[in-house]
């Protein structure tokens, strides 16, 4: 018997992530047995407001306390309301926001609270994905990897190939779909890359007023300063061997770096950094893949694209490539580890997050516990 009192039968599985910039809350639903994907169901999309922004942002890096708290109301309610406008749903997986990451330190931290939104929604929800794996000595990041494993099967792929999530922060699947499971030895290597969009975000909110850097445009005019993307490159985290794993803020003073610069050579060289760090994380994999599928927000900006397609040896395409919606990869991978955890089986191995066995983390909560 397992957590859900269930053998491993299809369920309609509904995920939810709150990523690290901060935008808004991605829902999706994926048709699952634990181990392969079925099929894919609707998807949603809730943008926080301004205001709720603010509560968040003020929140990051806090551990507990008022600030935290608010986030974590701010959280809960988004998430009840768009969640509630999905029917037809056996499980929900609810990753919540991470406020703080430290895994050699003081742990990891996602504010949302499963139990409430069990009883909100009237459906077992799965939440505290990364607690249990920091807790055995692992990075706690990235737990996406599970999912790339089921995704590399769904599309047929036959040959070793790397998924890049292009979020606030960047991270990488090495994916060998040869072998039958994700935590067979070599099935996996996962780590994050470094800053992807979180620092050009900061710097274009600082500078410009604007969230982001709508379609490279401001760094499209800019020349990268190669001495700031030498010391960026100096930071020791690149040289240490995956599987690692960032904070959203990590990165921060890298806006430093590029203080002297002019607004498009700034936007330049911070979106030349994430393209750079992943070139450097490509050189970890086992085997040159047969193609890198990127998803994520940055896969929307043609010159972070083209900084990686001039770098790599393999063909740089978005997901939808394959057939993968990018902007619903993280809610649908939630969604996938949510019946993992329901149904016994591990969501990380030390290929993904360095744990140093297999793990299944994750809370289940139902409605009326
Ligand atoms: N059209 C666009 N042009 C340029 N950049 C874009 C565009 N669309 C999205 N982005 C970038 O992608 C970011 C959002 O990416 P995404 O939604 O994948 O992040 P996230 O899921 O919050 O982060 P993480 O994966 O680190 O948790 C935006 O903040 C922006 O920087
Ligand atoms: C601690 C945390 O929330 N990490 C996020 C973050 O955003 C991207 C990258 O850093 C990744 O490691 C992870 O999210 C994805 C969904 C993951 O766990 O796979």
């Amino acid at each position: 018997m397992n957590k859900a009192g269930k053998t491993g039968a299809p369920l309609r599985a509904l995920g939810a992530m709150s990523g690290t910039s901060l935008d808004g809350v991605d829902a999706a639903v994926v048709e699952t047995d634990g181990r392969r994907i079925l099929g894919f169901g609707k998807t949603g999309y809730r943008p926080y407001s301004a205001e709720e922004r603010g509560v968040l942002h003020a929140a990051l890096g806090q551990w507990s306390g008022p600030e935290a708290e608010a986030a974590g109301d701010v959280v809960d309610a988004a998430h009840a309301a768009l969640l509630s406008q999905f029917d037809d749903v056996d499980i929900v997986g609810y990753h919540g926001q991470t406020l703080a990451h430290e895994p050699r330190g003081r742990g990891t931290c996602q504010v949302g609270d499963g139990a409430a939104l069990a009883q909100a929604l009237g459906l077992p929800v799965v939440w505290d994905f990364r607690t249990d794996d920091v807790a055995l000595g692992g990075e706690g990041a990235p737990l996406a990897p599970f999912f790339h494993f089921a995704c590399a099967k769904w599309i047929g792929a036959t040959e070793p190939l790397c998924f890049l999530n292009l979020g606030g922060v960047g991270n990488i699947t090495y994916v060998d779909p040869s072998l039958e499971a994700p935590e067979q030895p070599g099935a996996l290597l996962a780590f994050d890359t470094g800053p992807a969009n979180a620092p050009v975000n900061d710097l274009m909110q600082a500078r410009l007023g604007l969230p982001m850097d709508e379609g490279g445009q401001v760094a499209a005019r800019g020349q990268v300063e190669e001495g700031a993307l030498e010391l960026f490159l100096a930071e020791p985290y690149f040289a240490r061997i995956p599987p690692k794993s960032l904070d959203r803020n990590d990165f921060s003073e890298m806006i430093g770096l590029v203080g002297e610069l002019a607004d498009a050579d700034a936007a330049a060289t911070l979106t030349a950094m994430c393209a750079a760090g992943v070139l450097q994380g490509m050189e970890h994999c086992p085997c040159p893949p047969a193609r890198l599928l990127v998803t994520g927000g940055g896969r929307h900006n043609p010159v972070l694209m083209e900084m990686l397609r001039v770098s790599l040896d393999c063909p740089v395409e978005p997901v939808e490539a394959v057939g993968l919606d990018g902007d619903m990869l993280e809610a649908q991978a939630f969604a996938y580890l949510a019946v993992r955890v329901a149904y016994g089986l591990p969501t990380s191995c030390p290929g993904t997050t360095g744990v140093g066995a297999l793990v299944g983390g994750g809370v289940v909560s139902r409605p009326g516990d």
